[in-house]
């Protein structure tokens, strides 16, 4: 945790916010410098309860009372929430945006010129602490603004930095929305096993362990290539090689290579968009 507390605003208090809040107070950023802000009461009321941060419904009061700003609305509604902000005297905060779609120039642009922006494509994991964030900054942020940006990030899960800022689109196929991906290849099997006449419950554990199970050896054998720790599975003759080839045959590989280029080319046609 960065020794460096500032005051941060999150303004849009949904799914992402509210992931990289419970990461950070979960990791020792203190509560009362965190605030939250959003239209509906109901998300505030539950994050005021659960983390004990402060919340309200007047973006610019959070953005004025804020030395670090993260900008976590909708893309489509980036500019119309950045319009009444830009009137505020921004100089000496930091902005950290995590919509996905919305480039620093646009941004920028947004927030009247506003350099002191670093753009953050973080993951739902982030809630417990399990996160991966992809950061670009330009060069008009200043070191310790930078470092600050990192910290906070690095408070829910990995990070990395990167030089360029077409890199945050690769962040988003790769990591942004894989956690559906897996999640839509554990559903898959909830239903396979359905199909097989296990009991939900069962199936959800079952397929929960292998889950975290699978994460786990490629997290603590990094000298395993993953194709090594597939075949570690997979014994001659035997039934996951049976399993595997069914979905090779199926077409695996090109349904997610396809998938992670869909996310980019949305990405890209956001950037455009908004
Ligand atoms: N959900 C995810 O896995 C990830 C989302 N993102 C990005 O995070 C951003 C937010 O996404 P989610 O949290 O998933 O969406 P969400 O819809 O859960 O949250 C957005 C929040 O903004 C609030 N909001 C609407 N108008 C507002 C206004 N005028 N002022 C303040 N708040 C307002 C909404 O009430 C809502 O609570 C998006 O830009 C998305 O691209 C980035 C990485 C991962
Ligand atoms: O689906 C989206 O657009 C956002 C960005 C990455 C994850 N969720």
């Amino acid at each position: 945790m960065t020794k460096d507390i500032r005051t941060v605003a999150f303004i849009g208090a949904g799914n992402m916010s509210r992931s990289i809040i419970a990461g950070l107070v979960a990791g020792g950023y203190p509560a009362e410098r965190i605030i939250a802000s959003n239209p509906s009461q109901g998300k505030l009321d539950a994050l005021a309860a659960d983390y004990g941060i402060r919340t309200g419904n007047d973006n610019l009061a959070a953005v004025a009372e804020a030395d670090v700003v993260v900008m976590a609305v909708k893309p489509q509604l980036m500019a119309d929430v950045c319009a009444p902000i830009a009137a505020l005297d921004l100089a000496g905060k930091l902005v950290i945006s995590i919509a996905a779609g919305v480039t620093c120039e646009r941004l920028s642009q947004y927030l009247g010129g506003h350099q002191a922006l670093v753009r953050t494509m973080p993951n739902t994991p982030s809630m417990l602490g399990l996160g991966m964030t992809g950061l670009y900054a330009s060069d008009a942020v200043g070191e310790a603004d930078r470092a600050f940006a990192g910290h906070l990030m690095a408070a829910v899960g990995e990070i990395l930095w990167l030089d360029s800022e077409a890199g945050i689109d690769q962040v988003i196929a790769c990591a942004g929305s894989s956690p559906a991906y897996f999640f839509l290849f554990m559903e898959a099997m909830e239903q396979g096993a359905a199909a097989l006449g296990v009991k939900p419950e069962d199936a959800r554990l079952m397929i929960q362990q292998a889950a975290i199970g699978a994460a786990q050896m490629v997290r603590h054998n990094p000298q395993l290539s993953l194709a090594e720790l597939r075949a570690q599975v997979t014994s001659k003759g035997g039934t996951t090689h049976e399993a595997v080839q069914t979905l090779e045959q199926q077409g695996l590989r090109d349904s997610v290579q396809d998938a992670m280029q869909a996310a980019v080319r949305r990405a890209q046609e956001m950037a455009k968009e908004f």
